[in-house]
């Protein structure tokens, strides 16, 4: 915990008793909130029943969000500004949320509001008219123990600041990720209240604070833009739910309780039943599909070879196979595929139309439905426009090798063709099980047949480096008039279908204009870790600079080689000096070793929690027992590796998954190693 003032000066009980009067007035909010009537609308009409809905569901959310969280700190600043900047007020106290007085006088101001930008901005050579910055320090049960004033005139430097953040970042930790709305950096804070549109693309090095951005920037749009953002929603998608468990809090710590965090399998709702291997994946993944799945589909439409005869009593009227041939050759040109076929039967109606009003006939378009609608009309739609299902067509391309090959053209290889090929096809399309990448392919399929209407407001994508081509079609495709926050790191790209630059990831994603930005101060890991992990840079991200540490630790990285039997217990001793310090504690190995390794640990009396086996795995227990392939996005105050060359060797970008193991302690790292460390770590 931050050096802070010995308690109790007047000043403190003070400061204490400001707390208690805000903590009575959210009090009070609450309660006036909590004792309104909602609003009924009689009646039972699809639109009355959706607005009492949402009367309900706003009301809802707006008392959640006066709670006082028992372990949130009501406010964590203040500032003192000169003397007639705000109206009333010199003195402002920010916080988590708005809470005044029942005379609406502010007492906590809310730290997305304008005046509350100097708190993260203000510095000695540029003060924005504030005279002093105050941080308060509170205990983990949210008691205020002291506060540190940073005076902005006169003597003093600034120090104080980066001994905050540094206390802030050490501070031991339990459970889930916590917000970091009292120590946002300047860089941070550009990215956070940039404007809702362009899309803004964060690249940045392991412990830059990207989630913490991303999260942070979901709050302050809902703040800024939230009767937009409401409309249509605003989605975080994130690699897997152990992660998306670990994020869970922080927005509802700052007030925002209707996000949805999601995967991206539970964006696109088609279950999966099947997996792929490693190369199918990639090809499936890859931005061609786009073209082989538009010809594929587009193949179904055929050549007329005969026209139609309507008959009317004794009237006949013929539309000629070339005359059917123009109108699907314009349709295919102009529109998608289930539009067009219900625009062909109306076409051909049309013609058929033309030529009653040549005889003399006055039809309207009652007769042009009646006509579109007729059996020789569906017959020959059916016959050269055929209604299908995304799954057929991909059904036929797995099972069909001609028709794979004709739908791909030059755009695969005949190794990606193989790749895609089932070894033995299912009996039909109806009885398919398809994998993660397939139903990717499905949703694309089923916005070429019909477009998806495509309206969210905003979505963040954590850990975008991962996300296929497709992926990324589909991810854009439901937020075409909204924007995103697209947040990564190149380094840490584990999957064969990664995209590999963020221009194509932006251009996949239809969203071009967006603006890359680069974070590059590493606040999670220790400089000697940093250096130590980025040994692999070169030959996994050899265009990407090297992260800039901003601290030291005491001891930060220690590597034990020993013989291959003695692995286990030498972990067992790393563990139990690592619980011997403060906060949490993850042996990170191989995803094969996990179950072995953690019978070691607990057979030593350790108690092991398993990460993956319950999503609050780190709810609870110090010591976490966590599968290389899923600590991306995690972090621990210390780390024991257990042999880096196993967790290499598991996959493909096994290096690039080192990396990634190796950046997640914010203290200790501790390597136990009996064969070879892996690439240049074993250099010098
Ligand atoms: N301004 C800050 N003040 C305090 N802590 C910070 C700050 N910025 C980042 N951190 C801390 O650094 C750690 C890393 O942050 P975060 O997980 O957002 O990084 P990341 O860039 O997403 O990392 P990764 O690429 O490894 O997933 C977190 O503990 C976060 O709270």
């Amino acid at each position: 915990m931050v050096e802070t003032t010995p308690a109790p000066s007047p000043e403190l009980q003070a400061e204490r008793g400001f707390l208690t009067e805000a903590r009575a007035a959210l009090a009070r909010m609450y309660r006036d909130v909590e004792g309104r009537e909602i609003p009924v609308i009689g009646g039972e009409d699809n639109d009355e029943r959706f607005t009492n809905e949402a009367n309900a569901r706003a009301y809802e959310q707006r008392t959640q969000a006066l709670l006082d969280l028992p372990d949130v700190p009501l406010f964590f600043g203040l500032l003192d500004y000169e003397t007639g900047t705000i109206e009333d007020l010199d003195r402002i106290h920010i916080g988590r949320r708005h809470v005044h007085d029942g005379n609406g006088v502010p007492l906590v101001i809310d730290w997305r509001a304008p005046v509350s930008v100097p708190f993260y901005r203000a510095t000695r050579t540029d003060r924005q008219r504030v005279l002093l910055r105050r941080r308060y320090g509170f205990s983990d049960a949210a008691e205020l123990t002291g506060f540190e004033d940073e005076p902005l005139i006169g003597a003093g430097s600034e120090d104080q600041a980066d001994a905050f953040l540094r206390a802030e970042i050490e501070r031991p930790r339990t459970g889930p990720m916590r917000d970091i709305v009292a120590t946002i950096q300047p860089e941070q804070d550009d990215l956070v209240r940039a404007p809702l549109h362009p899309t803004v693309c964060v690249q940045g090095a392991p412990g830059t604070g990207k989630t913490a951005v991303g999260l942070h920037r979901v709050a302050y749009l809902l703040y800024t833009e939230r009767e937009r953002l409401s409309r249509g929603g605003v989605v975080i998608v994130g690699p897997n739910r152990s992660f998306l468990s670990y994020i869970r809090k922080v927005l509802p710590a700052l007030g925002e309780v209707d996000v949805r965090q999601i995967t991206i399998d539970e964006l696109i709702p088609q279950p999966a039943a099947a997996a792929d291997d490693a190369e199918a994946a990639r090809v499936k993944g890859d931005a061609r599909m786009e073209r082989v799945l538009h010809r594929a589909l587009w193949s179904f439409v055929g050549q007329p070879t005969e026209g139609i005869l309507y008959s009317k009593g004794s009237r006949r009227y013929r539309v000629h196979d070339d005359e059917v041939l123009d109108i699907v050759t314009a349709l295919r040109e102009s529109t998608r595929y289930a539009p067009g076929r219900n625009a062909l039967a109306q076409r051909i109606a049309h013609a058929v139309l033309v030529q009653m009003e040549r005889r003399g006939e006055s039809p309207d378009d009652r007769v042009q439905n009646a006509v579109a609608r007729s059996k020789p009309v569906k017959a020959l739609v059916d016959a050269v426009w055929p209604r299908v299902a995304p799954e057929q067509i991909l059904y036929r391309l797995f099972s069909d090798a001609d028709f794979l090959a004709q739908s791909a053209g030059d755009d695969l290889t005949e190794d990606e063709r193989a790749a895609l090929l089932w070894p033995k096809a299912p009996r039909s399309w109806k009885s398919a099980q398809w994998s993660d990448a397939d139903t990717v392919l499905l949703d694309e399929l089923d916005d070429l047949i019909e477009r998806q209407s495509g309206s969210l407001g905003h979505l963040v994508l954590d850990e975008a480096q991962d996300l296929s081509a497709m992926q990324l079609r589909a991810l854009g495709r439901r937020c075409r008039t909204g924007s995103a926050t697209v947040l990564g790191d190149l380094a840490q790209a584990t999957t064969p279908w990664a995209a590999g630059s963020w221009d194509l990831v932006l251009g996949h994603l239809a969203k071009s204009d967006g603006v890359v930005a680069e974070l590059d101060r590493g606040f999670r890991v220790p400089d000697q870790i940093i250096e130590f992990a980025a040994k692999l840079l070169p030959q996994i991200a050899p265009t990407l600079g090297v992260p800039r540490g901003v601290r030291t630790v005491a001891d930060a990285l220690a590597v034990v080689r020993t013989d291959e039997h003695s692995v286990p217990a030498a972990l067992v001793d790393a563990c139990k000096a690592a619980l011997a310090g403060e906060g949490t504690v993850a042996m990170i190995a191989a995803d094969d070793q996990v179950p072995a390794l953690q019978e070691a640990l607990a057979t030593a009396g350790l108690e092991p929690a398993l990460l993956g086996a319950a999503e609050d795995a780190m709810d609870t227990a110090r010591l976490v027992c966590v599968p290389a392939s899923l600590a991306k996005g995690l972090e621990f105050d210390a780390v024991v590796v257990a042999e880096p060359a196993n967790i290499v060797a598991a996959e493909p970008r096994g290096l690039q998954r080192l990396y990634v193991v190796l950046t997640r302690a914010v203290s200790h790292l501790q390597i136990v190693h009996a064969a070879p460390l892996p690439g240049a770590l074993g250099q010098g």
